[in-house]
């Protein structure tokens, strides 16, 4: 029999598990032989050694006509397939999932408003991909109707631990360097509003895949999505954190005195801001209870297995139940997915109100930017167009060494549409709210990568707190004229010294050729970026290098 559609596969299926209570995909995973259960009542698993992190190169978007309008093709992320090599991959996958033991259904939602929360309905052979979004989308709540996105759900098949039969895809697929075919491919058809995950088993990829779904969709709805965390105080002032992968986005919103909205996806409306998941998805490597608490109490303290499914990814685990978080021969991307809940202080409801602070996370592998500065409007608005970080080893496979990136709104693989929705959204939001900004270089200071060190967690923690209470609102800065940045001079809890980086270096000279090199490096970009752009002139003149 030839599997044609889902429905057929699904109603043909000897074996079709749907939306099942924790404990009992659990106990189908390590049946499975997909991971084991450790004393403390997490499941740990490991990937193929291709699959410890997301796979750009293997990430593509079906092109059709109506989406030439939206889709910035120019974009080096955006990479595309053919609507009938899809349909082929799609069918293929179908008839893989036809072929196992059993599949497993969930349906949930992403997006915590009601009002634009989009149905998503997964399938897949895997019951740890299908625990994973348990833990990172959300229940579909009662009011679903309501949403603009009610009557256009989405479908995401995962069969993660398969390979294309590249024989049949000649022609069609990725060429390796090694001029072999790729046998895995993340791929989204935002018209048919489906998406695959074929051979990738990094649980990232399907969520990821989400994102990217949500990041095109919402923009057309005046919405604005953001790569970013969230988190509030006791009065219900709202921070949010921007950041590209390994800057710090889950680690520095995980905090005791703070309630945390989410880790990594928001949507910002009219009404104020909504995650758009229900779960964590942590790095595990080098965590130190005394440094992140909060993260490592949420993964480490003994669940019943009946309630617990926390999922570690890549964790060296022994057979005596314990896993060494500083071992990285698995990965540096060892990871672990936990629903919210289990962090000590959330706000579950999963919205807030419009931002008050909201900080810019940059991990600079140079050690030259400061460790905090104040963004005017303009400066805003260059820093989110520039998306600047160092790119740590893990998150992308094939990484080693640090490396510049600059990656617009802190997250263009994710941002598909042209630049303007969303930089126009933020525009708009930023003159209406007049919120303040903050960028913080959580990376290395007193040199660069190699020879200075990263800047400790709690005195990055120090500055964000002095930041989103006001107590920088009044103190003096000293203008960074090379970075177009303002220095504050004093912050509470903090060493000045530490506050202008040239002060960190014992080779002044050295500290000024890097500088200048990253400030040439802004200019650069900004002019391959942004020539045929229509960008404001004084946002251009705040580009560092200019
Ligand atoms: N000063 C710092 N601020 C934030 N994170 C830091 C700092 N120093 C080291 N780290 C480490 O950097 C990593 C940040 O990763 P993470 O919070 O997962 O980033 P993201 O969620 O943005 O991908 C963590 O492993 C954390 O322990
Ligand atoms: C899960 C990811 O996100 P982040 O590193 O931003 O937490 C990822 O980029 O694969
Ligand atoms: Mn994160």
């Amino acid at each position: 029999m030839a599997i044609e559609t889902l429905n057929q596969m699904i109603a043909t299926h000897p074996e079709v598990l749907r939306n099942l209570k924790r404990a009992q995909i659990t106990r189908y995973a390590v049946d499975q032989r997909e991971g084991l259960v450790l004393p403390c009542g997490a499941l740990s698993t490991w990937t193929p050694p291709e699959s410890t992190g997301r796979s750009p190169k293997d990430t593509v978007i079906v092109r059709y006509p109506e989406l030439e309008e939206h889709i910035d093709w120019t974009s080096p992320n955006n990479l595309s397939i053919d609507p009938e090599t899809f349909h082929r991959l799609w069918i293929d996958a179908l008839t893989v999932l036809w072929k196992k033991p059993r599949v497993y259904v969930t349906d949930r939602v992403i997006g915590a408003d009601p009002q634009y929360a989009m149905p998503v309905q997964t399938v897949t052979d895997f019951a740890l991909t299908s625990l994973f979004t348990m833990n990172m989308f959300r229940p579909v709540p009662s009011k679903i109707d309501k949403s603009l996105f009610a009557d256009k759900p989405f479908t995401l098949l995962v069969a993660p631990y398969d390979k294309i039969d590249t024989s049949r895809y000649e022609g069609r697929l990725r060429k390796r360097e090694d001029g072999t075919t790729s046998d895995m491919i993340i791929a989204m058809d935002f018209k048919n509003r489906l998406g695959l995950v074929y051979g990738s088993a990094y649980c990232g990829s399907a969520k990821k895949l989400m994102f990217t779904a949500m990041n095109y969709y919402l923009p057309h709805e005046n919405i604005l999505p953001l790569h970013c965390s969230a988190n509030e105080d006791h009065q219900g002032n709202v921070s949010l954190f921007l950041g590209l992968s390994g800057t710090g986005k889950t680690t520095l919103s995980a905090d005791k005195n703070r309630s945390l909205i989410g880790d990594d996806e928001h949507g910002w409306d009219e009404n104020g801001i909504a995650n758009f998941e229900h779960g964590c998805y942590a790095k595990l490597i080098d965590l130190e209870p005394e440094k992140e608490p909060e993260i490592y109490k949420a993964v480490f303290s003994h669940r019943e297995i009946e309630e617990n499914g926390v999922i570690i990814e890549n964790c060296m685990t022994y057979p005596n139940g314990t896993v060494d978080q500083f071992d990285a021969r698995l990965t540096q991307n060892s990871r672990v997915s936990y629903p919210l809940r289990y962090l000590s202080n959330v706000k579950i409801k999963g919205t807030g109100r419009h931002p008050s602070t909201i900080i810019f996370l940059t991990a600079d592998a140079n050690g030259v930017l400061p460790p905090i500065s104040r963004l005017n409007a303009e400066q805003t608005m260059l820093w989110f167009l520039m998306g600047y970080t160092s790119k740590l080893a893990g998150t992308e496979t094939g990484i080693k060494e640090p490396q510049t990136t600059f990656s617009r709104f802190f997250g263009q693989p994710f941002m598909a549409n042209k630049p303007s929705y969303y930089a126009n959204l933020l525009g708009r939001k930023m003159k209406q709210h007049k919120t303040r900004v903050f960028l913080v270089n959580t990376g290395w200071s007193g040199g660069p990568y190699g020879t200075g060190s990263r800047i400790d967690i709690t005195q990055t923690r120090a500055m964000l707190d002095a930041a989103m209470e006001g107590q920088l609102d009044n103190v003096s800065y000293t203008e960074n004229k090379r970075f177009h940045l303002s220095v504050p001079d004093s912050c509470p809890g903090v060493n000045a010294e530490i506050l202008h980086p040239e002060n960190t270096w014992s080779d002044k000279n050295a500290f000024e050729q890097r500088a200048e090199a990253l400030a040439r490096e802004f200019s650069d970009y900004f002019d391959q970026a942004y020539s045929n752009a229509d960008i404001d002139p004084a946002v251009r003149v705040q580009c560092p290098g200019k």
